[in-house]
């Protein structure tokens, strides 16, 4: 089959329970090509959840997801992974393997390609993460081994990139550099969502934002909307301020509510 360049995914209605509770209610959401969406809220809002379940790792209890309008749960499993690559909150690894074995596991959907060390050479070189490439992932800082595994979800193909809180470890060069090669994605057409604590990078780079709060969609639309002072303080239970300047927010977060 032809392989996808770009891709919509939407949420209809998604709703879940994790042990008997419910984590995400009633979601409907749509992410398009050309869009870099921020899903922003407070610890436990659901923003892994939700991520998970676009990315096929959950099962939704109810609503569905759809991929180009197809129900996400019709898509075999080897092409649902070319079409999206995912790269989950924590993950530890559980074997030795070198820096550049593990970004070719991101090919793994496209079988064996011929220019495979070229393009996980490409992959750990977004990142700055070339001089690690012989080095054991279990021998890198954390914040190395995020980017080892951020080269690994930008090596492949998949028109839908989905990581959760790929800044988290990084330091502020790598932050930037991050956010400044999913923009890129976006801009040649992925489909690119991200969930994300940090409000200023969301409201820098992103086109869309999602504010989840208790599993529910509290809030979509561009950083200019979502971003009040009003709706954050009361999702997040703070005082804040967002300064903007030339389509850059800084946001301060100033006391407790
Ligand atoms: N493996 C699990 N089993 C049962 N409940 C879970 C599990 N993982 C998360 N939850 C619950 O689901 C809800 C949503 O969690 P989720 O991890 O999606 O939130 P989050 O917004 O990503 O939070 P954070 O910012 O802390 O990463 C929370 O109430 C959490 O306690």
């Amino acid at each position: 089959m032809k392989e996808k360049k770009h891709l919509e995914a939407s949420c209809l209605k998604l709703g879940l329970e994790r042990h008997g509770q419910p984590v995400l209610s009633e979601i409907s959401c749509t992410f398009k090509p050309y869009e870099l969406t921020a899903v922003v809220g407070p610890n436990g809002a659901g923003k892994s959840s939700l991520l998970q379940c676009l990315a096929g790792a959950l099962k939704p209890t109810s609503g569905r997801i759809e991929l180009d309008g197809q129900d996400a749960e019709q898509v075999p499993a080897a092409r649902r992974a070319r079409l999206s690559a995912f790269l989950p909150q924590a993950e530890v690894p559980a074997w030795s393997l070198s820096s550049a074995d593990l970004v070719a596991l991101g090919l793994l959907p496209w079988g064996r390609p011929a220019d495979r060390e070229q393009r996980v050479s490409a992959a750990l070189n977004l990142v700055d993460a070339q001089q690690f490439a012989d080095r054991p992932v279990t021998q890198l800082s954390g914040g190395e081994l995020r980017r080892v595994q951020l080269a690994r979800l930008l090596v492949g193909e998949a028109p839908l990139l989905i990581a959760d809180e790929p800044t988290a470890a990084l330091d502020i060069r790598h932050q930037l550099q991050l956010m400044q090669n999913f923009r890129r994605q976006a801009d040649a057409g992925k489909t690119v969502v991200l969930a994300l604590h940090d409000l200023s990078l969301a409201a820098r780079f992103c086109d869309r934002v999602l504010l989840l709060q208790g599993g529910q969609l509290r809030a979509q639309g561009t950083a200019e909307d979502v971003f009040t002072p009003a709706l954050i303080g009361d999702v997040y239970g703070v005082s804040c301020e967002f300064r903007w300047r030339d389509g850059v927010a800084d946001f301060v977060p100033l006391d407790l509510l």
